[in-house]
């Protein structure tokens, strides 16, 4: 059995967040573990409450999971503080382990959900042991500085991210004013893609991004290449938005059913 690991928040709606992430691993067959960096009360209107883990519990859970299991791949979400992700990496480094950044910090409802000052921590010590970065647009603007308005903006700025060490960074574009949703990919050796699929108007967008780093990272751990994973990631979180589960009376979440029914179109475009 291929085993994964989700370093997250819980989000108690289930839409996001750890809840997102190991349902994504139980429906793409790798068996899911798990560290929490913090509660949310959080439902599909929004977050209401924050309560974070200690630092030190966090490298607990951390150990106890790699001290007795194989992970081959994980993936991170909402760390929340600066000393959080200061633990992680620490432990992390002396590991042989895919990672997957999402670089998580304010959730769609506008509540943050990383402290302004974790941002560089998250810079100098996860982004360069990543071997994929997910930012979408406003976070690849709070990492890099730079605004994101064009297509030649998002190329500058993966090209500031690969610098600082990261072996592979995908530029979400569900934030950005196209037609279509398009994820662009770029790589250390200078090689990139696209991946392009129908824009779904919903507003059921709750966890796309953990469910498609989640789905990334199952990918990897059953053993497809980076590009592979990517792909079948984004099939994985197009089907889920496509098909809307309508619940709750917010920003729902997405249909991690969907893929056993319907498998999404994806063009890649090399
Ligand atoms: N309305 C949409 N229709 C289709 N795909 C979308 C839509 N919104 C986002 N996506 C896709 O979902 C994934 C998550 O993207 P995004 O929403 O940008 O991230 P985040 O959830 O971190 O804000 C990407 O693959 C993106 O292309
Ligand atoms: C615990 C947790 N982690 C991540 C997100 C981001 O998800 P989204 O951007 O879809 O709100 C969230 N809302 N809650």
């Amino acid at each position: 059995m291929n085993i994964v690991m989700t370093i997250a928040g819980s989000d108690s709606g289930g839409g996001a967040g750890i809840q997102a992430d190991l349902k994504t691993f139980q429906e793409l067959d790798v068996f899911g573990t798990s560290v929490i960096t913090a509660l949310t009360a959080q439902n599909t209107l929004g977050v209401h409450g924050i309560f974070p883990a200690t630092p030190e519990f966090v490298e607990q859970q951390l150990n106890a999971v790699l001290d007795d299991l194989k992970v081959k791949a994980l993936k991170t979400g909402m760390l929340f503080s600066k000393e959080i992700i200061e633990r992680i990496a620490k432990k992390l480094r002396e590991q042989q382990i895919q990672i997957v950044v999402d670089p998580v910090m304010i959730a769609k409802g506008g509540h943050a959900l990383l402290k302004e000052d974790a941002v560089q921590a998250m810079i100098k010590e996860l982004i360069p042991i990543a071997t994929v970065v997910t930012p979408n647009i406003p976070e690849a603007e709070a990492i890099t500085g730079m605004a994101i308005d064009t297509e030649e903006d998002i190329k500058q700025a993966a090209e500031k991210l690969l610098s600082i060490g990261v072996g592979c960074v995908v530029m979400k574009g569900g934030h950005m004013d196209e037609p279509t949703a398009t994820d662009r990919i770029y790589f250390q050796d200078g090689s990139t893609f696209q991946l392009k699929s129908k824009r779904i108007h919903t507003k059921h967008t709750h966890g796309t991004g953990c469910t498609f780093s989640a789905a990334i990272t199952a990918y990897l751990g059953r053993g497809f290449s980076v590009k592979d994973s990517i792909i079948e990631a984004k099939k994985y979180v197009q089907s889920a938005i496509e098909n809307p589960l309508h619940i709750g009376n917010g920003h729902g979440p997405t249909n991690h059913f969907a893929h056993r029914f319907h498998s999404a179109e994806v063009e890649v475009i090399e």
